[in-house]
């Protein structure tokens, strides 16, 4: 099977973001993938709530999950679109931060709502508090594809062990972190902890970005440090998007999950312990 990442610099106008994000899936559909992913927040990177309030829409009505669905459909492949920001009903008007698994018939296989949120302060410069624009998921989500159990998560939840050694030992055979992970925090950690989250669970990591400078027309742009990657069940990096925006592909050879887990078989080898 052929993934393919598909590496975005989103602004916050999301009726400006589709297109660019729509040649890129064909690209991707062009060069042979039949399982493209795209990274959080597709739809529109921004940091203003109020241009957020301007411009986001609900599920229903959202304009990139429509149009990204019937390109699926079209090109009859299997599409991660990494997480759209979407307006919900709560009543405290958070949003939620959401991934799809998007069958080659259009439908929709399954939904993750980020769960782990970035309430970060990086220097004196730089913070964030994600949980101010967006409300928790509480659910890990397992999809299943003919290709293997899928585990979903979405960039933050990558410093959450836990969540990813329970997916794979229900099965996960790949691992989706789409991100937007900040320059700092990217050049210091970003790929180890998706070689250890691939070590420990002998699975495939999928991690479509955002990278560079994101335009913004409320508030400061974001700064995002792209490297897409994708890691085997070993831990080799098997590619790498750099820093500009484009695809990049891999071939998964998904026997290496069972190889990696019979090697190493310390997913079976949980002990109770006691201790601090
Ligand atoms: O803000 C949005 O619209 C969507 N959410 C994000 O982009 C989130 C919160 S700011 N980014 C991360 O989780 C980066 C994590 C990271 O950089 C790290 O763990 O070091």
């Amino acid at each position: 099977m052929k993934a393919a990442l598909i590496q975005l610099c989103s602004g916050d106008d999301p009726a400006r973001n589709l297109p660019l994000t729509a040649a890129l899936i064909q690209e991707a559909a062009d060069g042979g993938a039949d399982f493209i992913l795209t990274p959080e927040v597709t739809n529109c990177v921004s940091a203003s709530r109020s241009r957020q309030l301007e411009v986001l829409q609900t599920e229903a009505e959202d304009i990139t999950l429509a149009a990204l669905r019937d390109l699926a459909s079209r090109r009859g492949v299997w599409l991660l679109i990494g997480s759209l920001a979407l307006k919900t009903s709560d009543a405290d008007g958070r949003f939620a931060n959401r991934s799809f698994l998007v069958a080659p018939n259009g439908a929709i296989v399954a939904r993750y709502d980020k769960i782990h949120m970035f309430d970060v302060t990086i220097s004196d410069s730089e913070s964030y508090r994600e949980s101010a624009g967006y409300r928790p998921g509480t659910r890990a989500v397992l999809a299943q594809a003919p290709f293997g159990p899928v585990g979903m998560t979405i960039c933050y939840d990558i410093r959450f062990p836990h969540l990813y050694r329970g997916l794979a030992q229900k099965g996960a055979r790949i691992l989706t972190v789409p991100s937007a992970f900040s320059q700092v925090t990217g050049a210091a950690h970003w790929h180890m902890l998706l070689r250890a989250r691939a070590i420990e669970t002998g699975a495939f990591v999928l991690a479509p970005a955002q990278t560079g400078t994101h335009e913004a027309a409320g508030g400061a742009p974001r700064r995002t440090y792209g490297h897409s990657l994708a890691v085997g069940p070993w831990g080799d990096v098997l590619a790498d998007g750099g820093e500009g925006t484009g695809v990049i592909y891999v071939d998964l050879h998904l026997p290496e999950v069972a190889q990696a887990r019979q090697r190493i078989p310390a997913l079976m080898h949980d002990v109770e312990f006691g201790g601090p």
